[in-house]
């Protein structure tokens, strides 16, 4: 696979910008009593305002209950979050799903087409649902930088696992959201393809000032990041600025989950 954007390729990022997304005291707990669960147990974030932020962290370490709590998909037990602007923690059902029809993209491992539509249908099925219209300059500059454009009449099962995704990402990019959630957005991909879409989201950032959290196991496709988190029970442990594969894997290496510690024989 190759690596990441370096270099002249990058736009330089103001750190003290306002961030696009903030949480405060988040504190997720499923279940109660000897069985709860502390998915998250106290995180203070805030994500980069046209910036392409990575989460990472051992399995279990609470990447999608953050994810998902910062984009209004679960609710927090305890603490604030920001969303442009938005308190989220504050909304009720039908302000949430507002915000995530009118403000938010989602990018899934499975890409989540709909079978019967065209690249193109698909790709502004949410515009559709919320009957708002189609900006044809922005569909056309999306398409173009996914590499879609002699894509866009053929079905999901006549394009390649890469090309689904990349209809994924441009459904999440057409409505100008204020951030992309992606969760293991190249989870399902080959590593040519997930190069590809990984490129193709930096570039969205870079050059269409697009603000994405992404959620991911793979340190290559977390060095397509400005910044990556690492989780570990439930808690922040650690970030990285302009990360390589090599400075992930290490950073991951240094980091030892307590469930971890507990059961090795190191720790006995
Ligand atoms: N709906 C739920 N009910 C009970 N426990 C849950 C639920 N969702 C998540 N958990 C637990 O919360 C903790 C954090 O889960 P989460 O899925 O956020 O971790 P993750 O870092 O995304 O893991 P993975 O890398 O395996 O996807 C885990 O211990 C998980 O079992």
């Amino acid at each position: 696979m190759s690596s990441a954007p370096t270099g002249a390729a990058a736009v330089a990022h103001d750190n003290t910008a306002r961030p696009i997304a903030t949480a405060r005291g988040l504190v997720k707990t499923y279940g109660s009593g000897e069985t709860a669960v502390h998915a998250l147990a106290g995180v203070d974030v805030e994500f980069g305002r046209g910036q392409l932020t990575a989460i990472m962290g051992p399995s279990g370490s609470g990447k999608s209950t953050l994810m998902h709590c910062m984009a209004g998909l679960d609710r927090p037990t305890e603490g604030t979050i920001e969303v442009d602007g938005e308190q989220v923690g504050q909304m009720n059902e039908r302000q949430l799903t507002k915000l995530r029809r009118t403000r938010l993209g989602f990018v899934f491992q499975a890409f989540n087409l709909v079978p019967t539509l065209t690249a193109a249908e698909n790709i502004t099925l949410p515009l559709d649902i919320a009957r708002r219209p189609v900006d044809k300059a922005h569909f056309d500059a999306v398409v173009a930088a996914v590499g879609l454009g002699d894509r866009l009449g053929h079905k999901p099962n006549e394009l390649s696992g890469g090309q689904q995704q990349r209809v994924a990402c441009a459904r999440a990019l057409v409505s100008r959201p204020a951030v992309v959630f992606a969760d293991e957005p190249t989870g399902n991909l080959d590593s040519a393809s997930a190069a590809e879409v990984l490129g193709f989201l930096r570039r969205s950032v870079d050059e269409l000032g697009q603000s994405i959290v992404m959620v991911t196991h793979d340190p290559t496709a977390a060095s397509y990041a400005h910044r990556v988190l690492f989780l570990a029970d439930g808690r922040l442990v650690g970030e990285l600025l302009d990360p390589t594969p090599a400075s992930v894997l290490e950073m991951l290496g240094s980091i030892t989950p307590r469930t971890r510690q507990a059961t090795s024989p190191a720790a006995v």
